[in-house]
């Protein structure tokens, strides 16, 4: 006998009980949903719900059908439920009342709602909650919004896995095996994962730190949770934060609100059915705030050891243990998570990747990754390190491989084309050994074929060859290169330097130009700086004013009094992009003594540090991100603050081989390193100052 019953207790809200008794066998006795009309009349939600039969009815008597049922507010439609109907026998439709059968039905259902409960092993107060709210439904007519609200809860009760859990797999040589077989480089990070892994297999119950992945985007930081928890053989839910601005979206709304749910972290538990999975919480430092209250509160509940074996959601009102899940955050800049939260986290910062460890992961992950993918075989396109090069330094830019990875996808879906049509040719190949690379560089292919693919096709060489990859397919496909070094144009005169910046991204170079004009002695700054910046650039023109005399530095009537009759006008380029940080003093300090003086400024050196009034240089943050940077822009030196010298040990081999590092504890150095033959003091008789 199969049922299905409607009624509709009042015009915004229309209960749909379906129910499926002796001929489902092991399909449960009943099942119910809900949907709210968030407008419209009877009538209206009347011929919704016949459409929402249609499908049944026109049904034949075996088969998959799928309910739909359209809202009225416009034609999106959401599929409520499909399941598989045998046999259909009979369909009754009873708007206003439930029927006698349903009745005795829903009857069995809350039966066996209560032996659930009575069998499942929730805690005693979970268990109290549900008894109580059990028997309140008995009581109930069937008609009553809340008995559809107290029905939904205690099913969600009785499906929470509070004593469930998955047995941990602790076995450290195997985690590193895997940790190094998903992820190439990232040492550091993957040594602080096995240290932490290694301690709860010493201490079972670790009330460890919350881990908290800082990088910017794309340099694995969610791949590396997913494979925590396959290393650990638990599940893995993730959790996106960013732009969540309401705490119930945490800890889910009070059971007295229309529509209300549970929270992320309650709903992710019941998605993934055990008590013990990793979650990740995604972009922590894009939570948003708003009248609804703040969710980075409702977190500090959630992360904090101490207090979340007693975590409870608005919702199920009775206290849920958390403290056997693993959290891992990843967050993009540790600046805009809130402190609290920042506190209860051990941030891991995660640097970008060098030109060569990007190479690597392509031809490692990121290639095999696209063509399985994409359906295509190593026979049936070949990408050189040559090609990968020039994507990496002309199609993108970028610390991650995430925009690598696209333009890898790209290339593999024009191929899987030409594959699919039988065309397979070689792009193009134009001497037999030689394909061409960056900056229309020649590089000898690893695997040099005798003949250009395309020559070997019209010689009736097989078909399968593979598609190669070079320098000239990469333009058909991805269109002319994005970027070119610029670099020496830009500082062909004077008043330009290089800085290097650290942004959520990674690093970047940063230009800083400046003019001086006729004028009253007014600086003016442009390209979006914050009140740091601003004040970096009036401590450069301080130090400069009074240092005027010392380097023979004039403004354009060769008086040593800089501003007089004269206005500054320094920009920084990108001038849609909000700057601010201190970082910048020493470029800005560097920019302006080569307008004065009117020399130009290496054009491959890039600089970073904050600067005093006295010319002193301190300390800054960001480095191996700035240095990977300068490098990626090919410079060949850099200007560090002296106190910053260890962190150049983060610097990988290679890297800190092709550059040349100058570690400088006062602008004088600064100077001397940044323009060729040295900025030091000159010695015509009058224009020193005694002392010196
Ligand atoms: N070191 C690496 N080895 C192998 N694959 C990597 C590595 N780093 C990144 N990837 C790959 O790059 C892609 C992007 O990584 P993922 O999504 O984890 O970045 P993310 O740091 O979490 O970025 P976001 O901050 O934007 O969330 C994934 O497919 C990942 O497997």
């Amino acid at each position: 006998m199969h049922n299905i019953c409607v009624y509709i207790h009042s015009v915004s809200h229309i209960v749909f009980h379906h129910v499926l008794s002796q001929c489902y066998g092991s399909c449960p006795a009943a099942l119910w949903l809900q949907c709210v009309i968030s407008s419209g009349s009877p009538v209206a939600a009347v011929c919704q719900l016949q459409q929402l039969f249609c499908p049944v009815r026109n049904q034949a008597s075996t088969g998959r059908v799928e309910l739909r049922f359209i809202m009225p507010a416009g034609p999106k439609e959401i599929v409520l439920q499909s399941l598989t109907i045998r046999p259909i026998r009979r369909i009754a439709h009873i708007p206003g009342a439930l029927e006698d059968d349903d009745e005795d039905e829903d009857n069995d259902d809350i039966v066996m709602l209560e032996k659930k409960i009575r069998t499942s092993n929730m805690p005693e107060q979970a268990h109290k909650v549900c008894v109580k709210e059990i028997k309140r439904l008995k009581k109930m007519p069937q008609s009553m919004p809340e008995y559809a609200l107290t029905r939904n809860y205690l099913e969600l009760m009785v499906e929470l896995p509070w004593n469930k859990s998955t047995t941990d797999r602790l076995d450290i040589r195997a985690a590193r095996i895997l940790l190094d077989n998903d992820h190439y480089a990232m040492e550091k990070l993957k040594k602080r994962v096995l240290e932490y892994l290694a301690v709860r297999q010493l201490k079972n119950n670790l009330k460890g730190p919350i881990l908290c992945f800082v990088g910017p985007p794309g340099v694995g930081k969610t791949s590396v949770g997913r494979s925590v928890a396959k290393t650990l053989g638990r599940e893995f839910h993730r959790i996106a934060l960013g732009g969540v601005c309401d705490q119930s979206d945490i800890r889910g709304h009070r059971r007295t609100y229309v529509g209300s749910m549970p929270g992320r972290i309650i709903n992710g538990l019941k998605t993934v059915g055990v008590n013990n999975p990793v979650f990740l919480l995604d972009e922590v430092d894009k939570l948003g705030k708003s009248l609804q209250g703040d969710p980075a509160a409702a977190l500090l509940e959630v992360l904090d050891p101490e207090q979340n074996h007693n975590f409870t959601d608005h919702y199920l009102n009775v206290a849920f243990d958390l403290s056997q899940v693993l959290f891992i955050a990843t967050a993009n800049t540790t600046a805009t998570i809130p402190p609290a939260l920042l506190d209860r986290m051990e941030i891991i910062q995660v640097p970008g990747y060098t030109q060569e460890e990007k190479i690597e992961i392509a031809h490692r992950h990121l290639i095999p990754k696209q063509l399985e993918q994409h359906g295509l075989t190593p026979q049936q396109i070949q990408i050189p390190q040559v090609a990968t090069l020039d994507i990496i330094t002309r199609y993108t830019r970028e610390a991650g491989v995430r925009s690598l990875d696209r333009k890898l996808g790209a290339i593999c879906r024009a191929v899987a084309v030409k594959v699919a049509e039988g065309q397979h040719r070689e792009a193009r190949l134009d001497r037999p050994d030689v394909a061409e690379g960056e900056g229309g560089k020649e590089h000898i292919l690893e695997d040099a074929k005798p003949e250009s693919i395309s020559d070997a096709t019209d010689l009736g060489l097989p078909p399968e060859m593979p598609i190669l990859i070079d320098f000239h397919a990469l333009k058909d496909i991805l269109g002319p290169p994005m970027y070119e070094m610029e670099v020496s144009e830009r500082l062909s005169q004077p008043g330009v330097a290089i800085g290097l910046a650290w942004t959520p991204l990674g690093g970047e170079i940063m230009f800083v130009e400046a003019s001086r004009m006729d004028g009253e002695g007014q600086l003016t700054l442009t390209g979006q700086l914050g009140d740091v910046m601003k004040e970096s650039a009036h401590l450069a023109i301080s130090w400069l004013r009074s240092n005027a005399k010392k380097y023979h530095l004039t403004n354009a009537s060769g008086s040593f009094d800089l501003l007089e009759n004269t206005d500054i006008h320094l920009h920084f380029p990108a001038g849609a992009v909000t700057k601010d940080g201190p970082s910048a003093g020493v470029t800005i300090a560097t920019c302006l003594a080569s307008l004065f003086s009117g020399r130009l400024v290496r054009s491959d050196v890039a600089m970073t540090g904050e600067i005093t009034l006295r010319g002193l240089v301190l300390p800054v943050g960001g480095i191996k991100d700035k240095v990977l940077a300068a490098h990626r822009a090919g410079l060949k030196h850099v200007i560090i603050p002296q106190r910053n010298e260890k962190d150049l040990e983060e610097i990988p081999g290679n890297i800190r081989q092709d550059l040349s590092f100058v570690t400088a504890s006062c602008l004088d150095e600064v100077l001397n390193a940044a323009f060729d033959g040295g900025f030091t003091v000159k010695t015509r008789p009058g224009l020193l100052n005694s002392k010196l």
